[in-house]
């Protein structure tokens, strides 16, 4: 089986190369992807660099290119919901584009034609996390990603995201990777530590938080993996 992990920034996927210790690096479109093995998993690694189009771009990559029958997203996310703390590992139910509108035309945000507002992310995958997170008493918060090109930093825009798509967190990757692994056919889950909450503090809390935040999501992939 080959899994693919994907992050959007380096520190997102640092503590994944740390773990693993020994691998090959494949430098393709302006990106570079990592191989290895993982007790009999072939894995590649993979960050995005910032955004839906480089996420886009990534996702497919990993799956078009080197064959990923599987894909788990790890990183950090902006918390919407106020139940939600900065080092909370979340686990995606389904994710949505905040910033994607054609409501002139009478559509809803987050919907274009032969499209969906939200994309689910893989019950099985899902049911796994739980499991591992059981087992391993880890608290696994459950809920929907709001995916959209920018960094929230401020309350209004925040209330206004969490309410217009009843979501728990905000980032910029997620949605595109579920597009992409819908569209492909490939089972994928999306895995976030809170950083920040989206609010004016934002910016200060994710230069805080970020380095740790994504080992907490790191550290839980790595808990799954032993499971797949
Ligand atoms: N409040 C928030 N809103 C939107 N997204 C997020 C995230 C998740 N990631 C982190 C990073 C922020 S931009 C960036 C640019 N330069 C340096 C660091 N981060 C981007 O990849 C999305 C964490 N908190 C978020």
């Amino acid at each position: 089986m080959k899994i693919a992990i994907m992050g959007a920034m380096v520190e997102e996927i640092t503590p994944l190369l740390d773990f693993f210790g020994s691998y090959e690096t494949i430098a393709f479109a302006k990106n570079r992807y990592y191989t290895t093995t993982y007790k009999g998993l072939e894995l590649v690694i993979a960050y995005s660099k910032i955004g839906k189009v480089n996420a886009s771009l990534t996702a497919t990559t990993l799956i078009e290119k080197f064959g990923a029958e599987q894909l788990l997203f790890s990183g950090v996310a902006g918390a919407l919901n106020p139940n939600l703390h900065v080092g909370d590992v979340l686990v995606a139910t389904a994710l949505t584009q905040h910033d994607l509108d054609i409501t002139a035309f009478g559509h809803p945000h987050g919907y274009v034609p032969e499209g969906s507002v939200y994309v689910e992310t893989d019950a099985s995958l899902r049911a796994l996390a739980h499991k591992v997170a059981h087992a391993q008493n880890i608290s696994l918060q459950e809920g929907i990603i709001a995916t959209g090109d920018q960094f929230i930093c401020d309350g209004t825009k925040k209330e206004w995201i969490y309410k217009t798509f009843n979501a728990d967190a905000t980032e910029m990757e997620g949605a595109s990777v579920a597009v992409v692994c819908d569209a492909l056919k490939i089972p994928f889950c999306v895995f976030r530590a809170i950083s920040d909450a989206a609010d004016m503090d934002a910016g200060f809390s994710f230069d805080e938080f970020l380095v740790s935040s994504a080992k907490e999501s790191a550290q839980f992939i790595i808990a799954m993996l032993d499971e797949l």
